[in-house]
């Protein structure tokens, strides 16, 4: 406030008016203006009493002893608008003396032109505080002890942030107030109870310390900072839920007054206190000073609120639960209150109305991490632009809540009977509950309702009551209570009015297995709320975290056998991660790796690059429990899939269990297909009516489509007549290169280097191998057979079916060329070649395996390599067989199927074709 003194006055004498320089200018000028503070005390008494504060040009007449004169005053007028930006900083953001250093250089550096700093109370003061009082009225004298720490914790404080005349004046007013309140608990102490406006004003004061402090620290660099005590200007209404009402008018009315008589660019505002119209202290209650900062924010129409706290901002949803859960850059007002109702980080919604008003955006960031920029709340329209090209800009945040139970209400007699809700949700009143979600179908034969579980007893016991005579006469059948659930809810302004929100938010969480038991989604569109089992909650929460904020299809994958087959679908996987993940959103994430003997788990991902160094550094022993376990539970990723590279049964054996776990099965092994039939069919059955996929198109033919183009025909209505082919790559191989004077055992080690053969090559040479696949065609087709129906001839010479080893085997096997040579001859002087086929015969419904001649110029004759020839005929493909050939054997081809068959998963699992 300035006071304009014009030329019209008389000064008589001047030296009792102000100091003898001042009043020379004042005498000799028009019109002079000067900082009220420099007027004497007399004079300020007398524009302060004359009102002159409230206008801005009031004339007033001073009336001091002898002196009369007129004056003009010109208040300091509180200017408003974009200058002011508002900050508030928590108790643990001021919880010690270099915490307070750092929120000031914070406040210093802020380059707005004006700044109001809501301050909390110093980390558990609060707390100390209430407890102060709870002793006090429970005459517990421990009360003393407790204020001399409070005094204690603010005195070393204050020494270590202050010093001299600062730091005098901070230790005279905490003195002062403790005094005060020594006092004060005594009373309590004698009383044995304290009032709420006792409790309220004693509470406060760790709020007037902590900025009286801040507020020197500031002023010791030279920057024009007052303190104001809020309680003078933030008055509030008092309501029945326990909370308050700001009285804006009265508030701004103070707030202005108080401006004018403390101009300055820096207020140090204490949070969390305020007064009633009658000015009784009190409390803004819960997340008292994140409201008194939205107040103030409002009240100066202020650029921004500032709310600093521990966290880099809001995330996506309960990092604790959820490891890749992001910092929401944006978010909505709507958001944002659907978020705080869920516990996430983010103001209460009553924290919000203020600023929401003026459209003032919110930015909620880290005082430890000022290198993160934070989650500002604003108005859509400001919204950046980043997130409207991502699919998470539909859904913002997900959040559970534990520890519900469902009621279910049901019975005939409800439909079309007006009163019905009213009566449930009546008694559900008596009952104290509180309800937290509601759905009712449009049939109207049931409602469903979720309460905290601790409530449940008492609501279904009024209800059972309530409806007592309509369940005795059947117009209502059953009160049922369902326990152990909880909530999942997705939030997201964008999702109202986005078709296909909802469905992926259904597909994503039955993808992972996860039941629905109710849903409900209210007309705003704002959040899709759906009840799960409790044990099921933090899996639905990741799966459906992870399709909206992970890329849209991430897998966490096992390789079971990195050997020739598995190493190589690891190397693929190395090589095309990164371009999966740019180009089709999928991210595969291999989590363990097992072989007979060791394994290698890593909880985010093992790290293709160096994952055989990895493996000899940090393998442990194989348990193949622990893997999947591992795999498949403890991360946040809910689509888990074992990729089987092994040639073993007894893994083969798990793929029932895992399926049904909601675990994906992707194998090159033909053990399962081919072993028992019963085993077969109950995979098969369970894999039809379950979310979980099995994939196997590498057992037949490797990579070749076999499998696929097999399926294609009979889902779309052919009928297989007969397939025939040569299916073993090794026996092409061998039979490809049989020739020119070359030996046969020759070849066979030629094939096995090549890695076309079995891990055991006389699985390939005794037809056992190319038997499974056409076991694996013929029960395709729908024929039931077992291995035992599919006559081989098998090519392992009788002495060597029993030997002990493969490498026995390939040792022995050359004491046999001759014969095989003989065949060979004969064969060539017929003008034929020797090919290994197997046939599925669906007329005849059998299959056989056998060493057939073809004529050079038959398409069997003509293959190379380790190439397969499958030729199908059917009830379309008649005259002319379906043909598919390509090399059916070696590790880079077997592989490849593998991965197209775990793309092929990914696709089902939503990944954009
Ligand atoms: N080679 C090819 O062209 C084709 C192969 N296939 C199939 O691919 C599969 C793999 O063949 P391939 O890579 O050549 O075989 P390998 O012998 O090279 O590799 C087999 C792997 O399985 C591991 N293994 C064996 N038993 C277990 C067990 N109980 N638990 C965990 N791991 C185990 C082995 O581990 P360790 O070394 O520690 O014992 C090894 O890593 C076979 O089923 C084969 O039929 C299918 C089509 C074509
Ligand atoms: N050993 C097999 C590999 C593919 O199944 C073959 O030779 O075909
Ligand atoms: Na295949």
């Amino acid at each position: 406030m300035v006071l304009v003194i014009s030329h019209s006055f008389r000064i008589l004498p001047p030296s009792s008016l102000v100091h003898q320089q001042k009043t020379k200018k004042i005498y000799e000028s028009q019109c002079c203006v000067f900082p009220v503070t420099q007027i004497s005390p007399f004079l300020r008494k007398g524009l302060t009493s004359s009102g002159g504060g409230e206008a801005i040009r009031t004339r007033i007449c001073a009336s001091v002893a002898d002196i009369s004169l007129d004056v003009s005053v010109e208040e300091n007028k509180l200017p408003k608008g974009e200058t002011w930006s508002v900050h508030k900083f928590g108790g643990t953001c001021v919880g010690s003396s270099l915490r307070i250093k750092n929120v000031a250089d914070i406040i210093i550096n802020d380059d707005s032109e004006r700044k109001m700093v809501v301050v909390s109370a110093m980390s558990k003061v609060t707390d100390m505080m209430y407890d102060l009082i709870d002793k006090a009225q429970s005459r517990d004298e421990s009360y003393i002890s407790l204020l001399g720490a409070v005094l204690q914790k603010h005195s070393s404080t204050a020494h270590e942030l202050l010093d001299g005349d600062d730091l005098a004046s901070v230790l005279s007013r905490l003195h002062h107030d403790i005094s005060n309140l020594k006092a004060m608990l005594r009373a309590i102490y004698i009383a044995g109870h304290a009032t709420e406006s006792f409790t309220d004003f004693v509470v406060g004061h760790g709020e007037l310390w902590s900025a009286q402090m801040l507020a020197s620290v500031i002023r010791k660099s030279g920057i024009d900072c007052k303190w104001m005590d809020t309680r003078d200007v933030l008055i509030v209404n008092p309501t029945s839920s326990n909370q308050v009402d700001p009285d804006f008018l009265e508030t701004n009315r103070r707030l202005e007054k108080w401006y004018s008589l403390n101009p300055c660019s820096v207020i140090i505002a204490t949070g969390f206190i305020a007064s009633t119209p009658q000015s009784i202290p009190t409390t803004l209650k819960r997340d008292g000073s994140d409201f008194s900062a939205a107040i103030m924010g409002a009240l100066f129409r202020a650029r921004q609120v500032t709310i600093w706290t521990d966290v880099d901002g809001v995330y996506s949803a309960d990092p604790r639960k959820v490891n890749e859960a992001v910092i929401l850059k944006t978010l909505s007002y709507q958001e944002a209150w659907e978020m705080s109702y869920f516990g996430a980080n983010v103001l209460h919604p009553r924290t919000i109305i203020p600023v929401m008003r003026y459209g003032i955006p919110i930015i909620i960031r880290n005082v430890f991490n000022l290198s993160a920029t934070g989650t500002k709340i604003c108005h859509p329209s400001v919204n950046g632009d980043e997130d409207r090209q991502n699919f998470r800009y539909f859904v913002k945040g997900f959040a559970t809540i534990d520890n519900l139970a469902l009621i279910n209400v049901e019975g005939t007699g409800m439909a079309g009977v007006p009163g019905t809700a009213s009566a449930i949700f009546g008694a559900v009143k008596d009952a104290g509950a509180n309800v937290i979600m509601i759905s009712q179908a449009s049939s109207e034969h049931s409602v469903c309702f979720a309460v905290p579980e601790k409530e449940v007893k008492a609501v279904a016991e009024a209800l059972q009551s309530r409806f007592r005579q309509a369940l005795d006469a059947g117009r209502l059948s059953q009160v049922q209570v369902i326990p152990n659930c909880s909530i999942l809810a997705a939030v997201g302004r964008k999702m109202a009015s986005t078709p296909g929100v909802s469905a992926t938010l259904f597909n994503a969480l039955a993808k992972a297995n996860v039941n629905v038991r109710a849903i409900a989604q209210g007309c705003s569109e704002y959040n899709i709320t759906v009840v799960v089992k409790r044990e099921e909650s933090i899996k639905a929460l990741r799966a459906a975290h992870s399709r909206f904020y992970l890329s849209r299809t991430t897998i966490a994958m096992g390789i079971i056998g990195p050997g020739l087959i598995g190493s190589t679908l690891l190397e693929q996987l190395r090589d095309q991660a990164a371009v999966l993940k740019e180009e089709f959103n999928i991210d595969l994430r291999v989590m363990g790796i097992i072989g007979s003997k060791s394994m290698l788990l890593n909880d985010v991902g093992i790290d293709l690059s160096g994952w055989k160094e990895l493996r000899e550094e940090k393998a442990e022993v194989a348990n193949l429990e622990k893997f999947v376990q591992h795999v498949h539970e403890n991360h946040f990723i809910p689509n888990t899939v074992l990729v089987d590279c092994t040639a073993d049964s007894i893994i083969a054996g798990h793929y029932y269990d895992w399926l049904r776990k909601g675990i994906h099965v992707i194998t090159p092994n033909k053990k399962a297909n081919s072993g028992p039939l019963n085993q077969y069919l109950r995979l098969r059955a369970l894999q039809r009516q379950s979310y979980t996929h099995y994939f196997y198109e590498a057992t037949v033919g490797a990579g070749l489509p076999i499998i696929s183009t097999l399926r294609g025909l009979l889902e779309t209505g052919d009928r297989i007549l007969q397939i025939e082919g040569i299916f073993s790559g090794t026996l092409s191989y061998i039979f490809n290169n049989f020739k020119d004077g070359r030996t046969f055992s020759e070849v066979v080690a030629e094939a096995k280097e090549a890695g076309y053969t079995e891990p055991d090559p006389r699985d390939d040479l005794s037809g056992t191998d190319v038997a499974r696949k056409v076991i694996i065609l013929a029960r395709e087709s729908g024929l039931k057979l077992e291995l035992s129906d599919v006559p081989v001839e098998s090519l392992v010479p009788v002495p060597l079916r029993v030997s002990a080893s493969a490498q026995d085997f390939m040792q022995q096997l050359p004491k046999f060329d001759q014969d095989f040579a003989k065949k060979q001859l004969d064969a060539e002087d017929a003008g034929e070649v020797l090919r290994y086929v197997g046939v599925v015969d669906m007329i005849k419904q059998k299959g056989m395996v056998e060493l057939r001649r073809y004529r050079k110029d038959h398409p069997f004759a003509q293959l190379s390599g380790s190439d397969n020839i499958i030729a199908f005929s059917t009830r379309r493909y008649k005259n002319q067989p379906l043909i598919v050939r390509g090399p059916g054997a070696g590790a880079q081809v077997t592989a490849g199927g593998v991965f197209s068959d775990i793309l092929r998963l990914a696709s089902y699992l939503g990944a954009p074709s």
